[in-house]
């Protein structure tokens, strides 16, 4: 069984906005649209999308911040948003944009007072620390209260602060986020050792394909909720690359749509997802389609993630740095 499970995994957000004086309009937001996947222990996958596709929301639902509105979750065969407290022993989370730390004590002291909150007996804590501290190189900065370090120093005391109830699993949410080149390396080289040495299980979200290239041999890419892709890296060359997609509601579940100048990518129950040439024009093909099959709706989605890594893999690392900044 894998260590991380995801079985149609689906979380709406109900939205209120206001139309009027007194009006208010309610609107569904599927920010995770019945995702499935399993992570084994100690892989470390790459979670990537572009803005607003759901990474986060299913990282909130992995630690058990956020409960799904359907579907099944397990971490460690523990049911996240049941057992937040005996999972939280079993996690690290880092959030690139957000410190757990305390703002204004020494970093020394936001460490002990996790070593309280967990719960960690000395020993254990200790070897750990000293770990942390001596890789991260940490030692300097353990008097200085946090409001007081650099972003990279911060993130270096976040990463500590994660691991030092030794957790089986660690989130990463934009790890190197506004991080020099330098630290970003650091920061990098520490996850690759905690990975090999002590084969903690890594999910890594993040906006630098770099990260992605150097630390993960898998890679999953989420689109509007759904996943889209999950392979190796290299695969993704070959995915979205100058394709568009058509994306097709059935009225029922049906056998693959098979259609000249279309590739049937995949379907979920009656909908189905169709690749084509993206310097085609779209209109044949949906003439064909409606002309063929039962439908309730169609839609065109450009290939956001994938074309723009495809472009970069492929590009000169001129263009990459440019696409990265
Ligand atoms: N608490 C909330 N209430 C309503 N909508 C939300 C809430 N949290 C997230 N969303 C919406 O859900 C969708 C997915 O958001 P999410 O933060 O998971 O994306 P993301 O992939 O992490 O994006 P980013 O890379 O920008 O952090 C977005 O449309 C977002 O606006």
């Amino acid at each position: 069984m894998p260590f991380i499970e995801l079985d149609t995994v689906e979380k709406i957000f109900t939205v209120r906005r206001k139309t009027g004086l007194i009006r208010r309009e309610k609107r569904e937001v599927r920010a995770v649209d019945g995702i499935s996947f399993g992570v084994d222990r100690g892989e470390m996958v790459g979670y990537i999308g572009p803005n607003g596709a759901g990474k986060s929301t299913t990282i909130k639902m992995l630690t058990g911040i956020l409960t799904p509105t359907g579907g099944r979750l397990r971490v460690a065969g523990i049911d996240p948003a049941r057992e937040r407290t005996r999972l939280a022993q079993r996690i690290g989370v880092v959030f690139g944009q957000r410190t757990t730390l305390w703002w204004d004590l020494p970093l020394k002291d936001s460490y002990r007072l996790m070593h309280r909150m967990y719960r960690i007996p000395d020993a254990r804590y200790r070897e750990n620390l000293d770990r942390c501290v001596d890789l991260l190189d940490l030692e300097e900065l353990l008097d200085v209260p946090v409001r007081q370090l650099s972003l990279g120093q911060r993130m270096r005391g976040d990463i500590a602060a994660a691991l030092l109830h030794d957790p089986d699993v660690l989130y990463l949410d934009e790890p190197t986020i506004g991080l020099d080149v330098v630290s970003k390396a650091r920061v990098r080289e520490f996850l690759r050792d905690l990975n090999t040495t002590h084969g903690t299980t890594v999910l890594l979200t993040t906006h630098d394909l770099t990260d992605i290239e150097q630390l993960c041999s898998r890679v999953m890419v989420i689109d509007h909720g759904r996943l889209m892709y999950d392979g190796e890296l290299a695969g993704l060359h070959a995915v979205g690359e100058s394709e568009r997609l058509l994306v097709v509601d059935l009225e029922r579940e049906l056998p693959p749509i098979d259609m000249p100048g279309a590739r049937f990518v995949r379907a979920e129950g009656p909908r189905q997802w169709l690749a084509f040439p993206a310097t085609a024009s779209a209109a044949p093909l949906v003439a064909a389609v409606a002309s063929g099959y039962p439908l309730l709706d169609l839609s065109v989605r450009e290939p956001d993630i994938e074309a723009v890594i495809a472009k970069m893999y492929g590009g000169t690392r001129e263009e990459r740095r440019e696409s990265l900044m």
